[in-house]
């Protein structure tokens, strides 16, 4: 469904990410993982077309959209949780989703359209922030919800727009303990789904061992490792590079 064939960026000199090849399959969830600094993030963005690559490509569904800028990758169908300022900050919570959901039914992106004739787009709206538990927040500006319940609306947003591929970049980065729950569980539930694609960038070891079906190490922009959680987690390039358990090569020091 969604691969990367030796996708680099170099900035200036530094090579932040060195020709990454990797196929995601549907119905799979990947966790990257890598130390600070490893080029996690970046990946994402050269995969979301957020960052323009150096050299490689990437291709979704057969299709070469290296040269796509992001929107047209999110019509496509990659979808990653957008920041509130890609959202409509002044517009209330549920019409952020509403309009998301009315945008992958075809409706496009006019707030101003008709569109009490919906109800349905509506109803499947509040079922979205009901599962993300914002439901009685609906009618909140969705720029004066606290930090943990924008994250939570970013999700709402993309679980909207049902896209194929779905990227969370560290999901519960800067939530309460009792919020973290709420999107790890919508994160098992599309997992449950098995038809659709989920990368994950994720710090927290517990919760890659427990949801990913593959691990990808990525370490100075470089695949490192690639494979079934338990023996990635065991092998000693992660042990040495990313959770320091082993003794560190003479180089890494
Ligand atoms: N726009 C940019 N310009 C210059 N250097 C950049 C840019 N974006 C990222 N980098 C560099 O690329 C490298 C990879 O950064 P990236 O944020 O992708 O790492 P990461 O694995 O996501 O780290 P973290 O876990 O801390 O979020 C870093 O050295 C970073 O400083």
């Amino acid at each position: 469904m969604l691969e990367t064939r030796d996708l680099t960026i170099r900035f200036g000199g530094h090579v932040a990410v060195d020709h990454v090849s990797c196929a995601f399959a549907p119905g799979s969830l990947t966790a990257i993982v890598g130390p600070n600094g490893a080029g996690k993030t970046t990946y994402f963005n050269l995969i979301s077309g957020q960052l323009p690559a150096s050299e490689g490509e990437v291709w979704l569904d057969g299709m070469n959209i290296t040269a796509l800028p992001a929107p047209l990758r999110t019509r496509r169908g990659l979808g990653r949780a957008f920041q509130l300022t890609q959202l409509f900050p002044s517009l209330s919570v549920q019409e952020n989703v509403r309009l998301a959901v009315q945008a992958r039914a075809g409706g496009g992106l006019n707030a101003w359209a008709i569109w009490s004739d919906r109800q349905d787009w509506l109803e499947e709206a509040r079922s979205i922030l009901q599962t993300v538990r914002l439901l009685e927040k609906r009618d909140m500006p969705a720029a004066s919800l606290p930090h943990g319940d924008q994250r939570k609306l970013e999700v709402a947003v993309l679980m909207a727009l049902d896209p194929k591929v779905y990227m969370f970049d560290e999901p519960t980065a800067g939530m309460s303990v009792d919020e973290v729950p709420v999107i790890l569980d919508l994160i098992r539930a599309l997992k449950a789904r098995r038809d659709r694609c989920i990368l994950l960038v994720e710090h927290k070891m517990d919760v890659v061992r427990e949801l990913a079906d593959r691990i990808i190490v990525l370490h100075n922009g470089a695949l490192v490792a690639d494979g079934e959680p338990a023996t990635v987690i065991a092998s000693d390039v992660v042990q040495q590079a990313y959770l320091g358990t082993a003794p560190v090569s003479a180089e890494a020091a």
